[in-house]
């Protein structure tokens, strides 16, 4: 243990880089893109700082140019899952001793090497395995993955600084021990920075992880622990198992050693995996802890106030920045019919300019979308759409497989605020408007509310003040992550806590101190210094 009262440095969120022409981040970006893109990885797994090769290989493919394979991964199975366990119980003897500075000093050093020279490396990776323009990727493989590595080592000390009272005669400690056990993280495919986060934050906490990353993210990924392992994390603290999610998944829940799951994805997966821990709870030594943020179904409600343009804009960015791929994205919007000719024109105007393709060609707007099956399950909201009476396509609604997996920008407006696509996640690039008559707002902002089963992100547009307050009462249980006047993706580390009610998860706010929180279980000590030698109390002398 340290001899000083060591402080974290103050965390700073990292600045975005523009990418602009002539900046010497897109040339460097564009560098490295080629460079990754030249050749082609083979993914091991890695357990105990040691390369497993199972033989049992899953492909992955670009998403904008599929004949293009960019990676054979390794997969494994029950025996690996089995070893990964093993080597997490090996690694949390010294690991979990270890100092929190000398843990947090990792993640910060892993954060500077992100930031500087490894920044690159992780956006290239991120942009070729998930189809993401440069600056999405900037936002998440780079930005967002060093606020979580500085922010949460600050976390982590504002929980161990918070101790109780010692009257005199006592000293009264509160210490902050890793669960005892592994940590399962399952991670999905839509950001690189959630990814790096659920194994690295219980790791934070002094825990060991098996980390399950998405088939289709797992390039990403494998840069992510390759960084880790250039910052110095500890062989077996993080033990890196891609795999079927059955395979992995179900030998990893079933081992009494299981400790807690992180874990971010759908919502049919989460309740899955939720179920068979509680089917299972005699099997483990302690209750596991269950953190999972899944899905949503993001809405815009505009008041008759609302600005324009700048409405016009949130739903564009918020709908189709990476291809609406991300659980934040606006996939309803409830407009009155008194603004809604000017936002649509507006929101087709912007339509009609959007470049969907390669992201390395930079003056895209949009990507691919992750593989077939999501190609596919986008398709078939759009089809519903158009065979219905009740719905009607104003923009987009086209999708070509012929070379990578494309989506056109799709505006849709319907009659029926009940409608399909207004209720299910559809996890593309599809916005889905219901337009209000304006006498009839109190009844727009009610199904609002209560249409989906979700309460991931929402957003209000209005000027006027008194319509704020009001929808932001009314909406106090439909979003975790609640925008006035701003697009409902984005949040940032350390500004904007991130994490959904109701059926989008445990909301346990990624970055945040209540997360590291449910990665530690808190022993109270108490050190009498002059403890008493007779038994009997002051009230029994008068005997
Ligand atoms: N709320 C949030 O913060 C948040 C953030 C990102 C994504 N999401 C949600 O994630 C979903 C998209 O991501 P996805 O397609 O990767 O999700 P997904 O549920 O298909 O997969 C998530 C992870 O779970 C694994 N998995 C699947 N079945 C499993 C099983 N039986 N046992 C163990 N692991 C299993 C997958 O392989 C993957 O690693 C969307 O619903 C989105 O809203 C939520
Ligand atoms: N935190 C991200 C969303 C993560 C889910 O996909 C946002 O705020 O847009």
């Amino acid at each position: 243990m340290s001899n000083g009262l060591f402080r974290i440095p103050e965390p700073r969120n990292e600045p975005v880089l523009s990418y602009a022409p002539g900046t010497p981040e897109r040339t460097a970006l564009k560098k490295r893109l080629d460079e990754l893109s030249a050749r082609e990885l083979e993914i091991p797994l890695v357990i105990g700082g040691r390369e497993v090769r199972t033989g049992r290989m899953a492909e992955v493919r670009v998403p904008h140019r599929h004949a293009q394979r960019l990676a054979r991964c390794h997969q494994a199975g029950p025996a690996e899952v089995q070893a990964a366990i093993e080597a997490a119980a090996q690694a949390r003897r010294t690991w979990a001793a270890m100092d929190p500075h000398d843990r947090a000093a990792i993640f910060l050093k892993a954060a500077d090497l992100l930031a500087g020279p490894w920044r690159q490396t992780l956006n290239a990776a991120t942009m070729l395995g998930q189809s993401k323009t440069p600056y999405q990727a900037e936002i998440d493989a780079a930005c967002e993955i060093v606020d979580f590595w500085r922010w949460n080592p600050h976390f982590m000390e504002r929980i161990h600084a918070d101790q109780p009272v010692s009257p005199p005669g006592q000293w009264n400690r509160a210490e902050y021990r890793p669960l005892e056990g592994f940590v399962f993280a399952v991670t999905p495919f839509n950001f690189t920075s959630i990814a790096a986060n659920l194994p690295t934050a219980p790791a934070l906490m002094g825990n060991t992880v098996v980390w399950k990353p998405a088939s289709s993210a797992v390039y990403s990924a494998w840069y992510v622990l390759k960084l880790l392992e250039a910052a110095g994390l500890p062989p077996g603290v993080v033990n890196f198992v891609p795999g079927p999610g059955r395979q992995v998944g179900d030998p990893a829940l079933a081992s009494p050693e299981l400790a807690g799951l992180h874990f971010t994805g759908s919502t049919a997966v989460f309740q899955g995996m939720w179920r068979a821990i509680g089917e299972g709870l005699s099997r483990y030594r302690g209750y596991p802890r269950i953190v999972g943020e899944t899905g949503g179904k993001d809405f815009v409600f505009v008041h008759p106030s609302a600005e324009v343009d700048a409405t016009a804009v949130a739903l564009v960015r918020g709908a189709f920045e990476y291809q609406g791929q991300k659980c934040s994205a606006a996939s309803r919007a409830y407009v009155p019919e008194s603004l809604w000719p000017q936002v649509r024109d507006r929101i087709l105007a912007m339509i009609a300019e959007i470049r969907v393709g390669e992201v390395e060609d930079f003056s895209t707007f949009m990507g691919a979308v992750i593989d077939r099956a999501a190609f596919d399950s986008v398709r078939k909201y759009i089809g519903i759409a158009r065979d219905s009476s009740q719905a009607k396509i104003l923009a987009g609604g086209r999708s070509d497989d012929t070379k990578g997996f494309f989506i056109e920008p799709t505006l849709i407006e319907t009659v029926n605020p009940r409608f399909k696509l207004m209720e299910e996640e559809i996890f593309g690039p599809v916005l889905t408007v219901y337009v209000y008559a304006d006498i009839r707002l109190d009844e727009a902002a009610e199904l609002c509310a209560s249409t989906s089963p979700y309460g991931l992100t929402g957003a209000v547009f209005a000027r006027d003040r008194d319509a704020i307050a009001d929808l932001t009462r009314r909406f106090v249980d439909a979003a975790g992550n609640f925008y006035v006047n701003d697009k409902p993706t984005g949040a940032v580390v350390g500004q904007q806590p991130f994490g959904g009610a109701r059926a989008s998860g445990t909301n346990d706010k990624a970055g945040s101190m209540g997360n590291l929180l449910r990665w530690v279980s808190m022993r109270a000590i108490k050190e009498t210094f002059d403890p008493p030698t007779r038994y009997e109390y002051a009230y029994m002398r008068d005997r």
